[in-house]
């Protein structure tokens, strides 16, 4: 009898795993370029500027959801706001995760950044929320604004090298709100090693750029075997990467036992510890969390603020408008505040079309689908690597008409904010991986980006022969796309800017 009854189930549970494989089998993958057997697309996959190409393969397949496969990597590319919405966001308990890259995550040891790791870190992630919400970020203010003001000082002083002190804004409000670091005006060794640190970071994430993430068996091979040389450089990438969370972790750890820390990050979550049997887990999360802020944080703010430059050459008229906004509503006694921002409704426009005209992060980073999913009548694989094309959401033309064009006005009605214009909210990604330093980024660029156009006049600059240097408008192709090196004049618009930016010296915070 027993036998029956086993027979029965067995054959049932193939009845159904049958039944049910054979209707997933029965849908269509999305539409997507032709593929060859075995390698799929892998040969006509682009290797810089992905996002222009996806998006014209979307364009040509007349599909928001198009599916690639690069031997035997699923990779699904939404290409619309709603695909990202309805998937991302209304189904995110099953495509918040991300790929394992074994180079990064193992070899170079990468597994403590949220960008990297799985979802097991959730932990990590609340940790983050609870430090960076809207409200939260409102105490990060004077350190953003005492860093713009030295970036104003920077800028009045020197202001040939526009890109290099942005680095040193964004490091420098990273390093203070994070651990309560003063970094130093030049070569900090803390802004050198993380920049160091992520700059190997950027390297091991080229797709393709090391055979152990196809073949990742090979993480097992000797350091000493033949070919084994990634395993050497990821030995030494992984000191830079320890040192980069461990030692200004430890500066700030002294500077609290010394009694001589201000208020960061990791000096309230320390405080924050129990005494439950975790605590060496609690504060290793705290260490984790805070090292994760250079590397989200540093080279996005520096790309925002770098195509604030490029847009205000590509449109004087978007300059002088914000100019005159500024004039109006802050006067020439003070520079500008956050307090500013609800008055100003022509520069948060401007600060929004910024976000939205160069995507920093194009693809934002690519999630990761964990079971079989359906959509739109199409079969979307388990372990589908999931790439929100927020390039193409950003300029898409139903949108934002003449996506190309830079023009703040596009989010204005009649001077004022118009709610029928999507934010660019894309910029910062999508579901519940969502950018969680994104107010505190907001809040970065925008007290720049009014105080820079306050004080200054950004010109193209003019050469030896007296000729217009017009620039090229190009970026650095990768995760976050940054503008290339390009020339502009930086001038001060009057003597009361001079003025209001020296007196920046004497500010007490
Ligand atoms: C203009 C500036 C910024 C932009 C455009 C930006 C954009 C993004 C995007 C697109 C993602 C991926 C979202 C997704 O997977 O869907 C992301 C993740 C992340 N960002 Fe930002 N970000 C900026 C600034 C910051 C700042 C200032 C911080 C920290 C203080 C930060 C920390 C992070 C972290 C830790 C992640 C990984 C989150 C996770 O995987 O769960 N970002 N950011």
């Amino acid at each position: 009898m027993a036998l029956y009854v086993y027979s029965a189930a067995f054959f049932t549970v193939i009845a159904l795993w049958k039944w049910s494989s054979g209707r997933k089998s029965k849908l269509p993958l999305p539409p997507g370029p032709p593929k060859l057997p075995l390698v799929g697309n892998l040969f006509r996959m682009p290797s810089t500027f992905e996002w222009e190409t996806y998006m014209k393969w979307s364009q040509t397949c007349d599909s928001d959801i198009i599916h690639l496969n690069v031997a035997g990597t699923s990779i699904i590319v939404l290409s619309s706001a709603e695909a990202a919405n309805d998937l991302l966001e209304k189904r995110s308990s099953i495509y918040s995760d991300r790929a394992r890259v074994p180079m990064v995550d193992e070899l170079m040891g990468w597994d403590f950044a949220l960008g990297q790791s799985l979802q097991t870190r959730r932990w990590h992630r609340r940790l983050f929320h609870q430090a960076f919400n809207a409200t939260a970020v409102r105490s990060y203010r004077p350190k953003e604004r005492a860093a713009t003001h030295e970036l104003l000082r920077r800028l009045l002083r020197d202001p040939d090298n526009v890109m290099e002190h942005l680095r040193h804004m964004a490091g420098e409000i990273i390093m203070s709100v994070a651990y309560g670091i003063n970094v130093l005006p030049q070569n900090d060794p803390f802004i050198k090693l993380a920049k160091d640190a992520v700059h190997t970071l950027a390297i091991a994430s080229i797709p393709g750029r090391f055979l152990v993430d196809t073949f990742p068996a090979l993480k097992y091979v000797p350091e000493w075997f033949p070919g084994a040389g990634f395993k050497r450089t990821a030995k030494e990438w992984r000191k830079l990467a320890r040192a980069m969370v461990d030692s200004p972790f430890a500066e700030a750890k002294r500077n609290i036992a010394a009694g001589s820390a201000p208020t960061s990050f990791v000096s309230v979550f320390l405080s924050k510890i129990d005494g439950a049997d975790d605590k060496e887990q609690q504060e290793q999360s705290v260490k984790a969390v805070a090292g994760n802020m250079y590397t989200g944080g540093a080279d996005t703010t520096v790309s925002a603020l770098g195509t604030l430059f490029l847009a205000m050459l590509a449109n004087p008229e978007a300059q002088k408008k914000a100019q005159m906004e500024i004039d109006s509503v802050v006067g020439a006694g003070r520079l500008p505040n956050f307090d500013d921002e609800d008055s100003l409704p022509y520069v948060s426009a401007l600060v929004k079309e910024v976000l939205r005209w160069r995507s920093v992060t194009p693809i934002a980073i690519p999630h990761f689908l964990s079971i079989d999913d359906e959509y739109k009548g199409y079969r979307l694989p388990a372990g589908s690597i999931v790439i929100p094309n927020a390039w193409a959401i950003l300029h898409d033309a139903t949108v934002y008409p003449d996506p190309y064009t830079f023009n703040p006005d596009r989010f204005l009605l009649d001077g004022k904010p118009n709610p029928a214009v999507r934010s660019p909210d894309a910029a910062f990604g999508f579901g519940r991986r969502v950018c969680p330093g994104r107010h505190m980024a907001r809040a970065s660029v925008f007290i720049a980006a009014v105080s820079v156009l306050a004080t200054f006049d950004i010109t193209k600059a003019v050469g030896e022969d007296g000729q217009v240097l017009e620039p090229t408008y190009e970026y650095f192709s990768g995760l976050v796309s940054m503008p290339l090196p390009f020339k502009c004049s930086i001038k001060p618009r009057s003597q009361r800017s001079v003025e209001l930016i020296r007196a920046t010296l004497d500010d007490i915070y």
